[in-house]
C-alpha cells in the first residue's frame, strides 16, 4: 500500500522532482498548488488539488480527502531581489501561508512535515562550509521568512507534537536525468538557466554578476546541488520521519563550491557554444561564497549526491532546455568565457 503524502509547491521545479522520488518509492504524492509559477505539465505522478497554502481549510480537506500520512511543503516565493522590494508578498506567503499549512494539519491530524528551507538563512557567513551550526543571520526578506519558519516549527514540535525536518537546500539546479521535467520560470534570475538562455537568444542581458569578489578568480563562489539530489533527500527525510525521527534541520549541498566562471566553462564544454561574455556589477546582496557542511545530512539521513558533479547538472539541464526553449534566430553574442578569466578586458554591462 502506498502511503499518501501532501505536497504543497508540488508543480514547481523541486517539488515536481520529489513527486517524481516519491512515486518511485512507491509513495502517492498528492500535489497541492496554486500554479502562481508552478506548471501543469509538472503534474504527472499524482492528483492535483488546486488550492493556495493560504487557506487552511483547503490544505485540511486535501490531507483528509487523500489520507495524508506526511507534507512536503515546497510551496514559497523564492525571488531574493524581489523579496526586497515586495517584503510583504514574501512574509504572507512564505509566513502566514506556512502557518495555515500547519492549521490544516493539525485541523486533519496529520503531525509530519518536511520544510523547504535555504542557504539564504545564514546571510554572508564569515567562513565557510557552512555547518548547520553557524548562526543565522539573513540579509533578505526571503531568508528571514524562512528562518521564521523553521522557528515556528521548532516550537510546534514540544506544543503541538509536530515533528518536522527543515531542508536547507543550497543551489539547487539541473534537471531530471529523464528530461520530463525541469527548471522552468518566468522571470528567470538563477545562473545556470539564464545562460542557457541567452545561449538559445531568449536572453540578451546575460552577464557575470561581479569579478571582484575575494575569491579566486573574483566570481562569487556557490554550492551546487542537483534536484534529483534534493529529491531523493526528501524521500529520505520522509522515510525518516515516517520511522520516528523526532526533527531537526539539515544542509542540503556538496561540500564543494564551483565559481561562475568555473560553471559557465562547463556550460560551454558540454554545449561546445561559446557564451556572450559580460561583466556586470554585483547584484545587490550576492555573498561571496556559500558551500555547505553537509556532514549531518550524510550522518542521521543518508544524504550522498549522486549527481551533482558539474557535468551531470549541466548535461542533464542542457537537455531540458533544449526541449522547453528552442533556439531563436540570431544572438548577439560577443565573446566567450574563457575571456571572462582576464577580468576587465570585458565590455561592462552597466
Ligand atoms: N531553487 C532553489 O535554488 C532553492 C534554494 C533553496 C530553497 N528553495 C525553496 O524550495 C522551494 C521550491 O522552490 P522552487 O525553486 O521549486 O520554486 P518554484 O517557484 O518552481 O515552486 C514553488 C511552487 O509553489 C507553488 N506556490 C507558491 N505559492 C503558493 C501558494 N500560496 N499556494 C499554493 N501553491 C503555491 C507554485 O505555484 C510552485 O508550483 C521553495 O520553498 C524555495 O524557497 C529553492
Ligand atoms: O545572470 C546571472 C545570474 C546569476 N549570476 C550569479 O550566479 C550565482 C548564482 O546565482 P543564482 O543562480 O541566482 O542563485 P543564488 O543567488 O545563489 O540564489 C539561489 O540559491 C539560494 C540558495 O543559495 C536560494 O535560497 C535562492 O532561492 C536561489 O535563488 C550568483 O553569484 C549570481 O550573482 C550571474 O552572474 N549572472
Amino acid at each position: 500500500m502506498s502511503a499518501p503524502v501532501l505536497i504543497a509547491g508540488g508543480a514547481g521545479y523541486i517539488g515536481a522532482h520529489a513527486c517524481k522520488a516519491l512515486a518511485a518509492r512507491g509513495y502517492k504524492p498528492v500535489i497541492f498548488d496554486n500554479f502562481s509559477t508552478g506548471h501543469r505539465a509538472f503534474v504527472r505522478w499524482g492528483p492535483v488539488v488546486e488550492g493556495d497554502i493560504r487557506d487552511a481549510a483547503a490544505v485540511g480537506w486535501a490531507i483528509r480527502e487523500h489520507g495524508c500520512e506526511a507534507v512536503l511543503h515546497f510551496a514559497a516565493c523564492a525571488y531574493v531581489g524581489e523579496s526586497v522590494s515586495d517584503p510583504r508578498k514574501y512574509f504572507d506567503n512564505n509566513v502566514t501561508g506556512t502557518l495555515a499549512v500547519l492549521d490544516g494539519m493539525r485541523a486533519a491530524g496529520c503531525n509530519r512535515l518536511v520544510f523547504s528551507s535555504t542557504c539564504a538563512i545564514y546571510g554572508q557567513p564569515d567562513t565557510v562550509p557552512i555547518s548547520e551550526d553557524t548562526r543565522p543571520n539573513p540579509i533578505n526578506p526571503y531568508g528571514a521568512s524562512k528562518l521564521m519558519v523553521e522557528q515556528i516549527l521548532r516550537d510546534y514540535r514540544p506544543a503541538y507534537g509536530l515533528r518536522s525536518i527543515a531542508l536547507r537546500y543550497f543551489n539547487a539546479c539541473g534537471a531530471d536525468v529523464d528530461g520530463e521535467i525541469g527548471e522552468l520560470r518566468d522571470p528567470e534570475t538563477h545562473l545556470i538557466p539564464r545562460a542557457m538562455m541567452a545561449l538559445q537568444g531568449h536572453v540578451r542581458d546575460f552577464a557575470v554578476f561581479g569579478s571582484d569578489f575575494p575569491t579566486p578568480d573574483g566570481t562569487a563562489i556557490r554550492d551546487y546541488i542537483h534536484v534529483s539530489d534534493l529529491a531523493d533527500a526528501h524521500a529520505g527525510a520522509l522515510d525518516a520521519l515516517l520511522g520516528g525521527h523526532p526533527g531537526g534541520a539539515y544542509n542540503l549541498g556538496t561540500g564543494r563550491g564551483a565559481s561562475v566562471l568555473e560553471v559557465l566553462r562547463m556550460i560551454e564544454r558540454v554545449t561546445g557554444e561559446e557564451l556572450p561574455a559580460v561583466t556586470g556589477r554585483r547584484r545587490e546582496g550576492d555573498p561571496a561564497a556559500l558551500v555547505a557542511d553537509p556532514t549531518l545530512a550524510r550522518r542521521e539521513l543518508g544524504f550522498v549526491p549522486r549527481s551533482s558533479d558539474l557535468e551531470t547538472i549541466v548535461g542533464t539541464a542542457w537537455a531540458w532546455h533544449r526541449r522547453a526553449h528552442p533556439r531563436r534566430p540570431g544572438d548577439g553574442r560577443r565573446g566567450t568565457a574563457q575571456e571572462w578569466s582576464g577580468r576587465g578586458a570585458c565590455p561592462d554591462s552597466e
